[in-house]
């Protein structure tokens, strides 16, 4: 019988960073977990593509909370937009890893199912037992200050998150990230869009597992609060996901020893009514020896 979406576990908040040691061979990883509160509730409006909207979007960064444009205008580079040929899909917001744009709230390519399911999940989070978590199109842009500070402004196209490669709102993933307070727990609300499909209809099973890696691998940051990799990856595909269907994946931290972090996802409709796929997955600290608690857990590492 169906279950109400509840958080499980109301362990103590873990987040924030912390000083470092030990370099290892990742370079300019994101080292930690640098998650604003996002609990401010984005209203919906659904607008034509191309049309600012005040949107009260959580800003990144812990700055002052503003009205984010939502537009592809609000960023202006310092060099000029020529992109290559090979980059012709990436617009100008993508070219820009200062003041990034918030992508996990609704777009007009959001389902009414998806928005729905958003704002019961932003509901739930009115009390602090899980927030929401700011998504951005690159990995860089989760410490922008800190880029510019050693690249300078980045304004040619470059690398993105996998989850975030498709301009076009509903094509690909759309999705967000929730949080427990705890630390322990992340669940990623996700609508699959038409081009992860692999059988006429389905969704392709590396979206799928796109999908749990990225929701067992924030919990395994946000548990670490430092670099970690995925080392392992099993997962159980027991139902087909049709194309465009609203699923939640919910992944929570089992235990840890040492420097693995060994973690669980589950991957259900809305409603809880279909198990699609269940996974286990080991998450390493990149360096150290990890620890028997989190509270001695290896920090910072890539930091030196
Ligand atoms: C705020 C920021 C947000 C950023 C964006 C959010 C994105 C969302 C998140 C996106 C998420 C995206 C996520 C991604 O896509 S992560 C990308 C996919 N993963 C990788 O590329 C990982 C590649 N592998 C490695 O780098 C290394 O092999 C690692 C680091 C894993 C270990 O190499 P290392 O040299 O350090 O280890 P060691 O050889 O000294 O062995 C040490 C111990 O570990 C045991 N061991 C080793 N390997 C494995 C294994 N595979 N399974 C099980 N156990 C393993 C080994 O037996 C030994 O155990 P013991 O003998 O001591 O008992």
């Amino acid at each position: 019988m169906s279950q109400p979406w509840e958080p499980g576990d109301t362990r103590g908040p873990l987040m924030g960073g912390r000083g470092g040691r030990g370099q290892r061979g990742l370079g300019p990883v994101i080292q930690t977990l640098n998650v604003p509160s996002g609990d401010s509730v984005p209203q919906l409006r659904h607008q034509s593509p191309g049309v600012t909207t005040a949107v009260p979007v959580p800003t990144p960064h812990g700055a002052t909370a503003a009205p984010h444009p939502t537009a592809t205008t609000d960023c202006v580079p310092t060099a000029p937009l020529t992109p290559s040929p090979v980059c012709c899909c990436v617009s100008p917001q993508a070219l820009c890893s200062v003041s990034p744009q918030d992508l996990a709230v609704p777009n007009t390519g959001w389902s009414a199912a998806m928005c729905e399911q958003f704002q019961r999940l932003l509901r739930r989070a009115a009390d602090g037992s899980w927030r929401r978590i700011p998504s951005y199109r690159r990995g860089l842009d989760y410490l922008p200050e800190v880029v510019q500070m050693a690249v300078g402004v980045v304004t040619r196209p470059g690398p993105r998150l996998f989850l975030r490669s498709v301009d076009e709102e509903g094509a690909g993933f759309e999705y967000a990230i929730f949080l427990h307070a705890s630390g322990h727990r992340t669940q990623c609300l996700c609508q699959l869009g038409p081009y992860l499909e692999g059988h006429h209809g389905f969704a392709h099973g590396g979206a799928i597992a796109t999908l749990i890696d990225s929701t067992v691998g924030t919990c395994a940051l946000a548990v670490a609060k430092a670099s970690v990799m995925t080392a392992k990856l099993s997962i159980s595909y027991l139902a087909p996901v049709p194309v465009g269907a609203v699923v939640v994946a919910d992944s929570r931290m089992e235990r840890h020893e040492g420097r693995k972090i060994f973690l669980s996802c589950h991957v259900r409709d809305t409603k809880r009514d279909t198990l699609y796929a269940e996974a286990t997955g080991e998450d390493m600290w990149c360096c150290g020896d990890g620890a028997g608690d989190t509270e001695t857990i290896p920090q910072n590492c890539a930091s030196g």
